[in-house]
């Protein structure tokens, strides 16, 4: 992901340049054709087509915002053409014109260089013919004074191209960082800070990405602790923290990782049990009972039910992906179970019929 939105940033960026390449190319053979150097050959044919092309493909580029034009093959194009304009001119002058070569060849490193800064192998697709073809024509009688013209930008965009380099590396990994940032920040988001459970949000993240790979049947529990209010009211809210601690490590060991643990409300907890069929359901909801129960918190205000932390469950089958439904249906086996006694399971009456309300001890 990070790689792929790398790579088509980099890549919008050489298409500007190409844009920049192409006006630039437009211009100068515009001009070249009005007030051209020397008075031989103003308009030949590769100067013609320098300039249709770069309009061609600019324009293209204006209607098709969306389609990428091979830069190097492009920028080759135009550096041929423009090696073809050189030679026909520098052909039908009666004494080869150094002045002109120089002129020519600066020319084509200013506009290479100006538009490819970033992009060494555009910038030499564009250069190398028109100064192999001006080192050709000059046949070595001025040598120093092309080499010169040509060493000068050429260390120029060498040293620019290494910046740009380093400025692209920098830019890369600070977007790596921030969307690794972006990404913990997403997780916490869909966490409790109190339990490390899934909150309400990551349910709802887990289950959009759960209903679009799984087919089985689904069962959802919800689990509330009994008597919680006394227990906070008798050992204080910080006791109370450290047991809702427990209890959901305790529930979160008795399912599989598959299975979808959330903090459903202050002590309330919703477990959806991917791919099982209803008596694992039952057992399942039956350890995570016993799970808590084995905690041995004490709780000498449990009432009646017991001298330490215990909960109450509610069983509910997960019906065409309702989860509306299904909670609504544990929710009613959840208040059967407090209404009955606490410490206890109740499942809703449509998921084992011959059973309604049937208490799990
Ligand atoms: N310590 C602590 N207590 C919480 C938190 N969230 C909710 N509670 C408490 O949980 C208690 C829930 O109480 P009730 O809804 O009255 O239910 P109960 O006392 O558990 O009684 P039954 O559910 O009928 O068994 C309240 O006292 C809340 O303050 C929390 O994050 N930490």
């Amino acid at each position: 992901m990070t790689a792929t939105n790398w790579s088509t940033l980099l890549k919008g960026k050489h298409q500007l340049s190409l844009r920049l390449f192409l006006l630039l190319n437009a211009f100068s053979a515009g001009f070249s054709m009005i007030s051209p150097a020397t008075n031989t050959q103003h308009i030949t044919v590769p100067i013609v087509m320098v300039l249709v092309v770069s309009l061609s493909c600019l324009l293209w580029q204006l209607v098709n915002k969306k389609k990428l034009i091979n830069i190097n093959f492009i920028s080759l194009i135009i550096g041929l053409l423009w090696a073809g304009h050189i030679y026909i001119k520098v052909s039908a002058m009666p004494n080869k014109d150094v002045s002109f070569l120089i002129i020519a060849l600066l020319a084509i490193l200013f506009i290479g260089a100006i538009s490819y800064i970033n992009n060494i192998q555009a910038f030499l697709a564009a250069c190398l013919p028109v100064t192999l073809t001006i080192f050709w024509l000059d046949q070595g009688a001025n040598w120093p004074r092309l080499l010169y013209s040509i060493v000068l930008p050429g260390v120029g965009i060498t040293i620019q191209h290494i910046i740009h380099q380093r400025h692209d590396n920098f830019t890369r990994r600070l977007m790596n960082k921030l969307l690794e940032e972006k990404e913990t920040l997403n997780d916490l988001s869909m966490l409790d800070p109190l339990t490390g459970l899934n909150n309400r949000r990551g349910f709802k993240n887990r289950f959009d990405t759960l209903l679009s790979v799984g087919s089985g049947q689904h069962y959802i529990l919800l689990l509330d602790i009994d008597h919680f209010k006394a227990y906070n009211d008798n050992y204080g809210h910080n006791m109370g923290d450290k047991a809702l601690t427990h209890v959901s490590a305790a529930i979160r060991d008795a399912v599989r990782s598959r299975d979808v643990v959330t903090r459903y409300g202050g002590e309330e907890f919703m477990v959806l049990l991917v791919d099982v069929d209803a008596e694992q359901a039952l057992q399942t909801a039956e350890r995570i009972r016993k799970r808590v129960y084995d905690l041995n918190i004490q709780h000498m205000f449990n009432k009646s039910v017991a001298t330490h932390l215990t909960i109450s469950i509610g069983l509910a089958a997960l019906e065409q992906h309702d989860i509306e439904e299904a909670l609504r249906k544990a929710d009613g086996a959840l208040y059967r179970a407090k209404r009955q006694g606490r410490n206890s399971i109740f499942v809703s009456e449509t998921l084992l019929p011959a059973q309604t309300e049937t208490a799990h001890f």
